[in-house]
């Protein structure tokens, strides 16, 4: 059987130190599937954006283990951390974080120049991208000339230019109205299961989080099955 794209084992997280230590993640297990898209849906400050940067190797936690592709990540040095969140993890955010002085072309292209690939290899990757993300016609633009809705979904394709494995989202919808929150949604969702990839996607949209297909939530600091109840 196919290694699991994430692997979450008893995951605890605190921050501060002697008497103000607040422990957020009590002993968190997941394990996300290859092609598996999974909502996390949670109450505010339960935890879900600590969990997604443990699971992206951005936050090391208090104790627990990581795996990513069946590989212990969370031992692992710092160059070699980067070196793995940079191939095998996309993210996205509920701000899209868009370098403000480049094209949406050149943001697409720019993790893929970091990851080696020649200028012009990167300028069409990211124009496959933005084609597929329905934006293409927006390429030379600048974010603060496309919509909120179009900027993000230019950092959904940021997010998966280097082909990661492992998709993390953090709110992704959370800054657009419903309408748009459900067509970018539908470009994310057409990316990730066209591309084969795993997502964990934490949401306050139930109506988002329906379509995908399981859900989890944090209780007590624990990932817990939502589907169940
Ligand atoms: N760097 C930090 N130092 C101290 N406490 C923190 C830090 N980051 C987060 N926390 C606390 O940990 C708890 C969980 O935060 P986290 O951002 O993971 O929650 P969340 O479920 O993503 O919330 P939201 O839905 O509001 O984004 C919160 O009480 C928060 O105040």
């Amino acid at each position: 059987m196919a290694n699991p794209s994430l692997e979450l084992k008893s995951i605890v997280h605190e921050y501060g130190q002697g008497d103000s230590v607040l422990q957020i993640l009590k002993g968190a297990s997941m394990k996300l599937m290859p092609g598996e898209m999974v909502a996390l849906v949670a109450p505010s400050g339960t935890g879900k954006s600590t969990l997604l940067q443990i699971a992206g190797l951005l936050e090391k936690p208090t104790s627990g283990e990581v795996f990513l592709n069946g590989r212990e990540a969370s031992a692992l040095d710092d160059d070699a951390r980067t070196a793995f969140r940079r191939n095998d993890v996309g993210f996205v955010y509920q701000f899209h974080h868009l370098l403000p002085e480049f094209t949406a072309r050149e943001n697409v292209m720019l993790p893929q120049l970091i990851a080696g690939l020649s200028p012009r290899e990167a300028a069409e990757r990211a124009d496959q991208m933005l084609d597929y993300l329905k934006i293409g016609h927006r390429a030379d633009h600048r974010p603060a000339e496309l919509s909120g809705g179009e900027q993000q979904r230019v950092a959904i394709g940021r997010a998966v230019a280097n082909a990661p494995r492992l998709l993390l989202a953090d709110e992704p919808t959370g800054n657009l109205d419903p309408g748009t929150a459900g067509y970018v949604f539908e470009a994310l969702e057409a990316l990730v299961r066209q591309s084969g990839l795993s997502a964990l996607i934490a949401t306050h949209n139930l109506e988002i989080a329906a379509r995908m297909d399981r859900r989890v939530t944090l209780q007590d600091g624990l990932v817990v099955d939502r589907d169940a109840d």
